[in-house]
């Protein structure tokens, strides 16, 4: 559903380049649970923006469900980025002025879903991430844990067919963290979510199916989990990791 073909990006001018993307290319196939790692300034999150069109790339093609995301006119971009994708951020992204709920049904009340449809499809979402009690609460009533769980719900309640969710965990204690990854890890299972995720933490990437490692811009390896324990795979990333270079404490 998601192929990245040749990817490259560079940022600056003449005579101060900066290689950010180096011929990247990587396919997903519908419900995947993929994370990228790589060192601080391998490329990550300028791959991210790449997909969520947030960033463009400077050379090389993104399809989404077959459709080209770099042809797309800029005045469809904000209606693709609602519709098709999902975003989850380290710092939640929520709007303080909106309850959860609105918050959750944001996507839909502005493509003018029908109000009880949106309550209806908000509900079902927020039962299943465990937060149907804190609906009518704002942002700042709740946890950490439960305003990731609401951007979570966002991301998905639309039917959006990719989310992104870039360092997820970043700013939540261990238990919450440990709380998120089984719930992406349940919505990957159960509902067949595609995900992408960057994160530096090997823990939270032992969640995924996959994991695509970035050196300098570049694919530098991947891993795929298949049928080993959760734990295995942990050890795994962190042996690649530490092949990667770098400072190891930094991505533990
Ligand atoms: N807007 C920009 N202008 C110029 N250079 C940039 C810009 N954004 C990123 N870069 C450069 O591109 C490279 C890749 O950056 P990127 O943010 O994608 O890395 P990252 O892997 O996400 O790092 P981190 O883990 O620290 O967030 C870096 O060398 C960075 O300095």
């Amino acid at each position: 559903m998601l192929e990245v073909r040749n990817i490259e990006k560079y940022y600056g001018s003449k005579n101060n380049v900066t290689k950010a993307l180096d011929r990247v290319s990587f396919s997903v196939a519908k419900g995947e649970f993929i994370a990228i790692m790589g060192a601080s300034g391998s490329g990550k999150t300028t791959l991210l923006n790449c997909i969520s069109t947030i960033d463009t790339v400077s050379a090389g093609s993104i399809l989404l469900d077959g459709e080209n995301i770099a042809e797309l006119p800029e005045r469809e971009l904000a209606r693709f980025r609602r519709e098709r994708l999902g975003f989850v951020f380290q710092d939640f992204n929520l709007l303080d002025t909106l309850t959860l709920e609105e918050n959750i049904g944001l996507a839909l009340t502005i493509n003018h879903a029908d109000p009880q449809e949106v309550q209806k499809r908000v509900r079902e979402a927020a039962g299943r991430l465990g937060i149907e009690n804190e609906l009518a609460k704002f942002p700042y009533q709740v946890s950490g844990g439960q305003k990731q769980r609401a951007a979570c719900a966002r991301a998905m309640v639309a039917g959006q067919s990719l989310i992104l969710a870039d360092e997820p965990t970043g700013a939540l204690d261990s238990k919450a963290s440990k709380n998120l990854l089984e719930i992406m890890s349940k919505m990957n299972r159960a509902m067949s979510a595609t995900i992408l995720m960057v994160t530096h933490d090997a823990y939270s990437a032992s969640y995924a199916s996959r994991v695509l490692f970035l050196k300098d811009g570049r694919l530098f390896n991947e891993l795929i989990r298949a049928e080993r324990t959760r734990q295995v795979f942990y050890h795994e990333i962190l042996d690649v990791l530490a092949l990667l270079g770098g400072d190891v404490s930094d991505v533990i």
